[in-house]
């Protein structure tokens, strides 16, 4: 196992009913600005309940925020917040709320240009501290440290991390992720899938507990999505898979291993350029990640197979096939298509990713830093 600190100080209320409990997270003098997206949380009573856990505080409200958040609506947030004099953000909503509130919070008392902080990484030294209320149960981000933005204006779709923009609370409350749409739940499940899988399918790092932890969460999503999406009001369906997807990417399964990330990268220009859903792009690249690299991840592959899918006759090769066609048959299975051509686009996107992976000075990606633009082009191609 590899050196690591691990900290992680995100207070999580799990359960129904919690959002009434969040008016004793945020210090009671606080200016709060509620920030959220496209409005689905008037219609589905969320908003309700977390105006009657404020009754009586000093708030204000700034809706609007896209999915995969966009640079030039988080710039107008910000300058609501410096001209009123906002002290706490309550982020309501999604993975793009959250990660959008995560830029706003670190681009207040930011000197500069906020996009530097993603563009250019440069150092968040400060940001407005934050609490969550998820409505959809995918990213993590609302026990992470990871947000990522979207510049409208030139098409690119890249991310920061600070340990600044923890969240210092989230509400993961299952009823709330009763109105999403079916695509949006299938997306969750998928999504959290592949995060297990950047962090798990890479080499062995004599690292057994996180292992153990990640197949563990695989095998919960196997068995719990398609419970909900039988029974979209399947209350413990619904907070297992919610629960997974936290535990994905809150850094704990990761820790003391190598990881990839190829994948999400890659995902990240087919939504920039097309517009795809984050969690189509990973069901999309992840199959073929695995196959392109099948050899520097093979002994991993071949514990994936057997502890996940339970694969233990057959040569190592074939047992390796079966497991990744089982993993594109399971995102299929719950509603996503695996293929570029499923989402109507076509090989040509492939000269642009490259391009602008070159131009932004990427050698090369993946747990081995040997996923070069000729092997991104290479699984791009598959997965036509
Ligand atoms: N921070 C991280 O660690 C991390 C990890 C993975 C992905 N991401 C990013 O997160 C974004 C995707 O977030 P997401 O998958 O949570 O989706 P999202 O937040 O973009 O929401 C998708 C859609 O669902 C709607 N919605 C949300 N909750 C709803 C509800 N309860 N009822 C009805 N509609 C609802 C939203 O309004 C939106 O239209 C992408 O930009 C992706 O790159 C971040």
């Amino acid at each position: 196992m590899e050196n690591f600190a691990f900290y992680n100080p995100v207070k999580i209320l799990f359960g129904k009913g919690q959002i009434a409990n969040i008016g004793a997270e945020i210090p009671s003098d606080a200016k709060i600005l509620i920030t959220y997206g496209g409005g689905s949380i008037k219609s589905n009573g969320v908003y309700e309940q977390v105006k009657a856990a404020l009754a009586g505080r000093n708030f204000l409200e700034f809706g609007g925020i896209e999915a995969n958040p966009h640079l030039e609506t988080l710039l107008k947030a910000v300058d609501l917040i410096r001209a009123e004099g906002i002290d706490f953000l309550l982020a309501v909503g999604g993975g793009s709320v959250v990660d959008g509130t995560k830029f706003i919070a670190a681009a207040v008392p930011f000197d500069g240009d906020p996009w530097d902080i993603c563009a250019k990484q440069a150092p968040v030294k400060a940001a407005i501290p934050f609490g969550a209320v998820l409505t959809l149960p995918a990213t993590g981000s609302e026990m992470n440290t990871a947000s990522v933005v979207t510049k409208w204006e030139t098409q690119e779709k890249l991310f920061f991390a600070s340990p600044l923009v923890f969240p210092k609370f989230s509400v993961l409350d299952p009823e709330t992720t009763y109105s999403l749409p079916i695509r949006q739940v299938s997306n969750g499940i998928v999504d959290a899938y592949v995060h297990v899988m950047e962090q798990y399918l890479t080499y062995p790092a004599n690292a057994p507990l996180q292992d153990r932890m990640a197949e563990s969460i695989l095998k919960t999503l196997i068995e719990e999505g398609p419970k909900v999406l039988a029974d979209l009001h399947n209350y413990e369906a619904r907070a297992n898979v919610m629960w997974c997807a936290t535990m994905a990417l809150n850094g704990l399964i990761g820790v003391g291993v190598p990881q990839d990330w190829a994948t999400h990268m890659i995902g990240h220009e087919l939504t920039a350029l097309h517009g795809i859903d984050h969690a189509q792009t990973l069901a999309i690249v992840l199959p073929n990640t695995l196959t392109v690299r099948r050899d520097r991840k093979r002994l991993k592959l071949l514990q994936y197979a057997d502890r996940v899918w339970g694969l233990v006759d057959g040569t190592e090769d074939s047992r390796i096939d079966q497991a990744i066609a089982k993993t594109r048959e399971f995102f299929e299975s719950v509603g996503v298509p695996t293929h570029l051509s499923d989402y109507g686009v076509g090989l040509d996107v492939i000269p642009k990713i490259i391009d602008r992976f070159e131009k932004r000075g990427f050698v090369a990606l993946g747990e081995n830093q040997d996923v070069t633009p000729k092997v991104v082009e290479k699984i791009l191609v598959l997965c036509a």
